[in-house]
């Protein structure tokens, strides 16, 4: 494999969709450090589900890219999230569970919407943007990302466009999201050109499911997030929904395929020489395999994903105790 193909394969690693790959290919040959970002509506919890995208900036900052994360205050307030002011309290905090998570201090930038989005050239791409996209256009591109699913407000309405100008103003190459992302990121594709900024290329990751095999959501009180103690993350590993022989909207599996694997060479099953002993794997391949054919158990994934998932996550705990 040579350099560019190296790359690329990381940043594919766990994603769902690039759009596109080839012009993926092209940056990653014509340029040495590209720019990438992920915007987040500063919220009080940052869950597994919100740290998918941050796993996603740590395989890209291996790969060479600059990246950017857009604390994105004022798209909250325009979301109904809260007022201004406590939305950017908890964006400060934010930023250290992000640096926690491990993310390289010195190769990540933080920058909060207000800083920029207030300024006059800011403003203008808005307003010359606005001239090219139709109120329908505008509000299903926010279908999975607004609040308010009835009675559209015009906030609704400027909230794509302005994430679309994000990406032009902050010279960004490559635009990362969860899945949800995807109409906002297929309209900024088409409408920046128009405004002489380029197409930025996709990236999208999938949506986690949370504990209840529902999607995971702040609101749904189904998450692990980064203050949980090895206690409560025992008991909410175990008490979580992980039918036997099957992978999809497990959470145990997706939390050991997109949180766990990528993070160790191999790990390790523990089983009492009874049920078969350990069981290895270095690659998440050959434990779906398993589990689909009922040779690996919930009850023995359970408990190495609870030892697992607390080590990955207790430098991030340290440091989150200690702010
Ligand atoms: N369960 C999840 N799995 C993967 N990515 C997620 C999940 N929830 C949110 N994200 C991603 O995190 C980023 C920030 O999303 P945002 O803060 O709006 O989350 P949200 O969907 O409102 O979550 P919540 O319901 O927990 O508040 C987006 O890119 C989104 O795709
Ligand atoms: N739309 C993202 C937040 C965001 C805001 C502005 C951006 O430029 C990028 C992302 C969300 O659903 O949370």
């Amino acid at each position: 494999m040579n350099d560019t193909d190296k790359k690329i394969s990381l940043i594919k690693r766990n994603a769902k969709e690039i759009v596109t790959e080839d012009e993926l290919r092209e940056l990653i040959r014509g340029n040495s450090s590209p720019t990438t970002y992920v915007g987040y509506e500063p919220s009080g919890t940052l869950h597994l589900g919100h740290l998918l995208t941050a796993n996603k900036l740590i395989d890209l900052q291996k790969a060479g890219f600059n990246v950017k994360i857009l604390l994105a205050d004022l798209h909250a307030y325009l979301n109904e999230k809260g007022s201004i002011k406590d939305i950017r309290e908890t964006a400060e905090m934010n930023k250290d569970f992000f640096l926690a998570y491990g993310l390289e201090e010195d190769k990540t930038e933080f920058v909060l919407g207000s800083e920029y989005q207030l300024d006059e050239d800011y403003i203008m791409d808005v307003y010359e943007l606005s001239l090219n996209v139709t109120l329908n256009r505008a509000r299903r591109s926010m279908d999975e990302v607004s609040r308010r699913k009835k009675n559209p407000i015009v906030g609704q309405m400027l909230y794509p466009l302005m994430q679309a100008a994000d990406i032009g103003f902050l010279g960004i190459d490559l635009a990362v999201g969860g899945i949800d992302q995807r109409k906002i990121h297929m309209l900024a594709r088409e409408i920046l050109p128009k405004i002489d900024y380029n197409p930025p290329i996709c990236l999208h990751t999938p949506i986690l499911t949370g504990l209840d095999g529902k999607k995971m959501s702040s609101s749904r009180e189904n998450w692990i997030d980064l203050s949980d103690s090895p206690e409560e993350i025992e008991e909410k590993i175990n008490d979580a929904y992980c039918p036997k022989e099957q992978i999809k909207d497990n959470p145990v599996i997706e939390i050991m395929k997109y949180h766990i694997m990528p993070r160790y060479d191999e790990i390790t099953i523990e089983r009492p020489e009874k049920y078969g002993g350990d069981l290895n794997y270095s690659s998440f391949h050959g434990l779906k395999q398993d589990y689909l054919e009922g040779e690996l158990h919930p009850l023995d994934l359970k408990k190495s994903v609870t030892i697992y998932l607390n080590e990955v996550i207790e430098p991030a705990r340290k440091k989150v105790g200690g702010l």
